[in-house]
């Protein structure tokens, strides 16, 4: 069902809203005649204000700023849509906003937005205080008399006859018990003027109606249609606008050069990172870049950020790393061809030709375990030499390789680059050392003011050193977010190893707001006896130490007796959502099955179109709700979250023959094979099935792992 309601259910709501308004305007027009002797088109402004406080906003009137002696804010508004610092202006000419500056009658007037910028950066403080975001704190200016809607950075411009619709159509954010408690702290930290100058409550007037010369405040109908479109988009969810502390001091921080922020799953470490975002948006006028690795995350966080913070949306960019890397060679006019499988192809040749029967086959006989090596020790590290290569050390590679593996290993990466380069191809991490080499030649123009770098754990050496060479050390301009246990690639690196220095500007967060206990519980089990690497060192312990918020939740296990029997429970349960939902029609839109290879999402998606189940992979998933089951595989899941999640022959690769006996490649698989499936598993907020059956059809592993 739609947010708000049925359709007749929210049109009678709109309507209500907007006669209420209206009549509440007569009441509030006579109110402000009585606090503004000045001119009427001031005295429209007032009352279209305080006949908001009929539908639950609430008005504080020239208020005292704090920190300056005399100066004073027009007005505090708080409601719904979130608090408004608001300026009136009486302009003679209209204004004008052209090229990011603000004009009327040809006379610059940008002082004057930088003065309600820095009036709104003191309520800022006062908001955070309580643990709200500035993105739920807008600076407004307000034009008597003219008509405008505009916005100029995080300003927004209105004029008289647009203001009342434009803020009942703005989404909800703060319920009527958040406007109380806001709107009681910050009358107190914003005292009054001259309290008798205006009642903040209309109805508590003794004013009797009068008519408005001049006819109505605003149209009823314009505000009825915003009151309905604000009833059809779902309330902003409460992180959009509220944090804990620990979460608003690390968006706010100031830091004197990169920082990092780490915190076990579902800690609120994107949540951190796209708050910060907004606030680095409103301080300064410069492009942020937001870079993941997965290539759908982006889409989904960029649609997260538009409904939590639209006013900065056209500031920051949403990229994949190697999305932004073909970009900007592609924008430099450097001609790279990038083709996996071609690539593959050279690769698969090289493994034939010098790779198989060499000593690399003792330690792993398939060719995948070498592939990783090269992309994620030899070339993801930017190795040049075979010098370099037998002296480094391959953090997170669990397999000790004597001299003769690595010249092997280092004999096999010439031979793939010699066959590649002879296809003309590239792979996705020459894609990364061609955009690094030209952004060393000539650097990004206009350079971004920060780069905020989400799962960062999944990168390669490479990766980060060219997100570290288009921010630079200044100051809140390098973010990396991450965490070392949800790593699902093979190979690390330390940060000392890119040049980052981020001593003194770290952050560990550790209250899980995302999975029930139960389901915490269960995925925590998978990795416990893990270590794992985290950029700046090792972690012994997989157990962390995680605060919970309670909510109640499930992990339902079924252990079938075969894969039909599996794969018919798996269908039951997801046809059962609905009901387990209380009835609720829209169970599908937050539910995903996910799996550990392409093969196996193929075998599904058949499954489900057989038996009428709508699916949607999470390649086209944008986060927005969809009524259908999500389809991808473990590591396209990294970053997003459901309410259910389906795991199908979870169990599959941790078949405890292929660690027990196994060469330590083949235990070095099993503990990424684990850790994926903590991923997978962690993704889930309430109900999390996993499946198992006893003799299954073998889906077999892919070769290419790769989930670009
Ligand atoms: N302060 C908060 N109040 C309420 N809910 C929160 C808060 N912070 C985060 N959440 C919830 O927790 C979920 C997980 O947050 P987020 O995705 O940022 O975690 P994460 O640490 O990046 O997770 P992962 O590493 O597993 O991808 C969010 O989707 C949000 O619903």
């Amino acid at each position: 069902m739609a947010a708000g309601g049925s359709a007749g259910e929210r049109g009678r709501r709109a309507r209500e809203q907007a006669l209420e308004l209206a009549r509440r305007s007569r009441e509030a027009y006579a109110v402000a005649a009585r606090w503004e002797a000045g001119a009427e088109a001031e005295r429209v402004v007032a009352a279209s204000l305080v006949s908001l406080t009929a539908v639950g906003w609430r008005l504080l009137v020239d208020r005292h700023w704090p920190g300056t002696r005399a100066a004073n804010i027009d007005m505090i508004l708080i409601g719904p849509g979130g608090v408004f610092v608001i300026d009136v202006k009486r302009w003679r000419e209209p204004p004008a906003v052209a090229d990011d500056h603000l004009t009327t009658g040809g006379e610059n007037r940008d002082g004057e937005v930088a003065k309600l910028l820095a009036m709104t950066r003191t309520a800022d403080e006062q908001v955070a205080s309580l643990g709200m975001s500035p993105v739920a704190l807008r600076p407004l200016m307000v034009f008597a008399g003219h008509r405008i809607d505009a916005r100029l950075g995080r300003v927004r411009l209105l004029g008289h006859p647009d203001l009342v619709h434009a803020l009942v159509a703005e989404p909800k954010r703060l319920t009527p018990a958040l406007v109380g408690i806001v709107g009681d702290h910050l009358a107190q930290v914003f005292p009054a003027y001259d309290s008798a100058a205006l009642k903040e409550d209309a109805a508590a007037a003794p004013a009797a109606p009068v008519e408005i010369e001049g006819g109505a405040l605003f149209q009823t109908e314009d505000v009825e249609k915003a009151a309905m479109e604000s009833l059809l988009h779902a309330p902003i969810e409460q992180w959009m606008t509220f944090l804990d502390p620990d979460q608003v001091g690390l968006a706010r921080r100031d830091w004197s050069g990169p920082a990092r922020i780490t915190g076990p799953a579902g800690t609120g470490k994107t949540v951190v990172g796209l708050h910060r975002a907004a606030h680095l948006a409103g301080r300064s006028s410069g492009r942020i870049l937001y870079v993941t690795f997965v290539n759908n995350l982006p889409r989904v966080q960029k649609n997260l950020f538009a409904r939590m913070a639209s006013t900065f949306l056209d500031r920051v960019e949403f990229r994949s790393l190697h999305g932004w890397a073909s970009a900007f060679l592609a924008e430099r006019g450097a001609g790279l061809t990038l083709n996996p499988p071609r690539a593959d192809d050279a690769f698969s040749r090289a493994w034939l030709t010098v790779g198989r029967d060499s000593a690399l086959a003792e330690i792993d006989p398939s060719p995948g375990y070498w592939r990783e090596e090269i992309d994620h020790v030899i070339k993801g590290r930017g190795l040049t030499s075979l010098e370099e290569y037998r002296t480094v050390a391959r953090h997170g590679r669990r397999t000790a390789l004597q001299p003769a593996h690595r010249e092997a290993a280092w004999l096999l990466y010439e031979e793939y680059e010699m066959l590649r380069e002879a296809r003309g191809v590239g792979d996705f991490n020459d894609v990364l050392l061609a955009a690094l080499e030209e952004l060393r030649e000539r650097p990004a123009d206009p350079p971004y003011s920060a780069v905020i770098v989400d799962e960062v754990q999944d990168l390669t050496l490479i990766g980060v050193r060219l997100l570290h060479a288009l921010s630079g050390d200044g100051p809140n301009g390098l973010l990396l977010i991450g965490d070392g246990q949800q790593a699902v690639y093979p190979g690390g690196f330390r940060l000392a190893d890119a040049g980052i220095a981020v001593k003194g500007r770290g952050a560990v967060l550790r209250t899980n707001y995302r999975n029930a206990a139960r389901i915490l519980e269960a995925a925590m089990e998978v990795v416990s006896d893990d270590p794992f690497d985290d950029l700046d060192g090792p972690n012994p312990n997989g157990r962390r130490a995680v605060d919970l918020t309670y909510h109640e939740g499930e992990v339902l296990r079924v252990d079938a007796a075969g894969a039909e029997e599996h794969d018919r429970r798996l269908v039951e349960a997801i046809r059962a959502l609905p009901e387990r939902d209380g009835g609720g029609a829209t169970a599908l839109a937050d539910s995903v099955v996910l799996c550990r290879s392409r093969r196996e999402i193929e075998q599904y998606h058949r499954l489900f179109a057989r038996e009428g189940i709508p699916v949607l992979r999470l390649e086209s998933y944008d986060g927005r709700p969809v009524e259908a089951i999500k389809l991808g595989t473990y590591r396209r899941a990294k970053g997003l979250e459901f309410k259910n999640v389906f795991l199908p022959h979870h169990d599959h690769d941790l078949s405890p023959g292929l660690e027990k006996g196994a060469g330590a490649a083949e235990g070095e698989r099993a503990e990424l094979a684990r850790r994926q499936l903590f991923v997978a598993m962690t993704r889930a907020r309430d109900l999390l099935w996993l499946g198992s059956a006893d003799k299954i059809h073998e889906p077999g592993r892919t070769a290419d792992n790769t989930e670009l």
